[in-house]
């Protein structure tokens, strides 16, 4: 039975692509990417607030054109053996939906307001509304936040929807129930998005929206209400059962093996987060420390539940029995802005170009900066007199979720150049790193090996040699460039029954790893230096100051 063939689909947050793999081999056949039409000229955004919407057109339209772009290269006979699909998005990244699980959006009154699309991860207009979660959790009977590093984050679920039904009172009596994008997706392959019955992602809910077992579900109706009361009965209409990503969601919809062009017998997995998928392909195993590296980082650690269950981990994104691989205890951190912090500063230099010089100039300039700086900034010396930064341009993810705070650059003088300032923005990225390994240490989460994938891996050997030198630990790439869709495409091979488990799926598909850093011994000294600098920068930086 060697051509039985797994279909993973991993959204990002600029785009979507498909992977077609062989289920015995892990041998990819067909890729396509696709980038979100609406979402790339900006429409329904406003980064001065903090508002990053996409529309579920995007989404559906990303949907069809990845699949069948990515098997529009294979032979018929791949294309019956599919057998299963599995869907990773990015998270929390919500959406309002009417009683057929249909987001509020893609109905005509809705179709150009933002309050009915998704909300995307990187969305912080609920600060306010997370820092109220956080006030009451931490004086309830129970403290709903405790498997989620202990304080609620403006890019999750709660904090989403309390800010939603407060500023949009017609998407307020409109939203029947709340779904999340990897869900919703895996619900339409499926044909019935019926947000009562379809199966939640046990990684969304539990790192995002406070569900646990301990808690029989999501925080109780009266804690909600007392959040606020407009928040009454819907827990009702959300979920109390959540599943892990080995199971089947379904069986794909006569509609969509049609479109595609696969058998009628697709089963299609239960969705999870692009980073849980991601550590999946990378094939994590108990404490290695695997690091999405993108837009943003997702830190994912697994441990036995038995060593790791009864601590409770301050100030990280969340502790989930199965958010990764059933059966182990999932932990993720990370940072909102990597790539990100590199792309604002690029954007800095460039837009001026545009504005002067035009399109074409501006294009050029875009293609070569970031490889330019990272060439030049490798050759320069490390000493404890460089300009030292924080990364924290998109807030701070962990540890301890602030999203108020922001990013400072300090200790210039008339020679620093863009090149000094991009060799201290890398280092801010890479000692945002170093505080998460940090606090995983200081909590009594130990860290054998660290293996890094997405983008910013595979493309920045300057970004992976910095952050070898500032952890002070070697850290391997792993070869897929497309881990976060190879981990789906593991994911759809158990839940079609193919492998037994997520470990059988790991050994038989994994890509193995195609590049290792190693620290530099005389930078690691001057790094730990410039990171107490970084330390301190920071407790100034939180105390108000900026
Ligand atoms: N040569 C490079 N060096 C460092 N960072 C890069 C380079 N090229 C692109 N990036 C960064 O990679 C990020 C995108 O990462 P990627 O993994 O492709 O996307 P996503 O996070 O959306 O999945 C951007 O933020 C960009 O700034
Ligand atoms: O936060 C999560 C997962 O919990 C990610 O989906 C989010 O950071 C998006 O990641 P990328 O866009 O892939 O960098």
């Amino acid at each position: 039975m060697q051509n039985q063939y797994v279909i993973g689909v991993d959204y990002g947050t600029d785009s979507v692509r498909a992977l077609v793999v062989n289920a015995h081999t892990g041998a990819a056949v067909g890729t396509h990417v696709f980038e979100y039409p609406r979402w790339k000229k900006g429409l329904y955004c406003a980064p001065e607030i903090s508002q990053f919407r996409q529309h579920p057109l995007d989404y559906l339209e990303g949907l069809e054109a990845s699949i069948k772009g990515a098997l529009a290269g294979v032979s018929e006979e791949v294309c019956q053996n599919v057998k299963g699909i599995s869907v990773d998005t990015t998270g929390s990244t919500p959406v309002a939906v009417d009683e057929n699980g249909t987001p509020l959006a893609l109905l005509p009154e809705f179709s150009e307001n933002p309050h009915g699309m998704f909300i995307l991860w990187k969305d912080h207009t609920g600060n306010a509304e997370a820092e109220e979660i956080n006030q009451l959790a931490h004086h309830w009977d129970v403290d709903y936040t405790k498997y989620v590093g202990g304080i609620y984050s403006s890019e999750w679920y709660w904090a989403k929807i309390m800010r939603t039904i407060r500023v949009d009172s017609q998407v307020r009596a409109r939203a029947f129930s709340w779904v999340e994008h990897c869900d919703w997706i895996s619900a339409v392959l499926t044909g019935d998005t019926n947000p009562l019955t379809l199966k939640r992602s046990r990684c969304a809910a539990g790192h995002k929206a406070m569900w646990n077992e301990e808690f029989q579900g999501l925080p109780s109706e009266e804690f909600l209400v007392e959040l606020e009361p407009q928040l009454a009965g819907l827990r009702q209409r959300l979920f109390k059962d959540t599943y892990t990503s080995d199971e089947a969601m379904g069986m794909i919809s006569a509609e969509w093996a049609t479109k595609l062009g696969i058998p009628a017998d697709v089963v299609i997995g239960v969705g999870a987060f692009d980073a849980h998928m991601g550590a999946v392909g990378a094939e994590i195993d108990p404490y290695t420390f695997v690091r999405v590296m993108g837009t943003s980082t997702c830190d994912m650690i697994i441990a036995p539940n038995e060593e790791i269950g009864h601590l409770l981990i301050r100030g990280i994104c969340g502790q989930v029995d199965g958010s990764i691989i059933p059966g182990m205890l999932g932990m993720e951190a990370g940072q909102s802005a990597f790539g990100d912090l590199y792309a604002w500063f690029q954007q800095v230099i460039v837009e001026p170009v545009r504005a002067l010089l035009g399109e074409e100039a501006a294009a050029e300039l875009r293609k070569k900066l970031i490889p330019y700086l990272s060439e030049q900034a490798a050759k320069l010396p490390v000493t404890e007199n460089d300009v030292v930064a924080l990364d924290w341009i998109n807030g701070r993810r962990t540890p301890d979720a602030n999203h108020t705070l922001k990013a400072t650059i300090s200790g210039m003088n008339l020679s620093t150049d863009a090149v000094k300032i991009f060799k201290a923005l890398v280092e801010a990225t890479a000692f945002g790193s170093r505080a998460i390994v940090d606090r995983f240490y200081q909590e009594g989460v130990a860290i054998k090996k660290v293996i890094g994938i997405g983008g910013v891996a595979k493309k920045s050997p300057f970004v992976m040699q910095t952050l070898a030198d500032v952890l002070n630990m070697p850290i391997k790439v792993a070869s897929s460039d497309q881990a976060c869709a190879l981990g789906a495409a593991m994911c759809a091979s158990v839940a079609a029954g193919i492998h037994p488990s997520m470990e059988a799926a790991q050994a038989a598909m994994g890509s193995g790893f195609d590049a290792e850093y190693h620290p530099n011994a005389e930078k690691v000294a001057v790094y730990q230096s410039l990171y107490q600098k970084y330390v301190a920068l920071g407790s100034f930086a939180e105390k108000g100051i900026f």
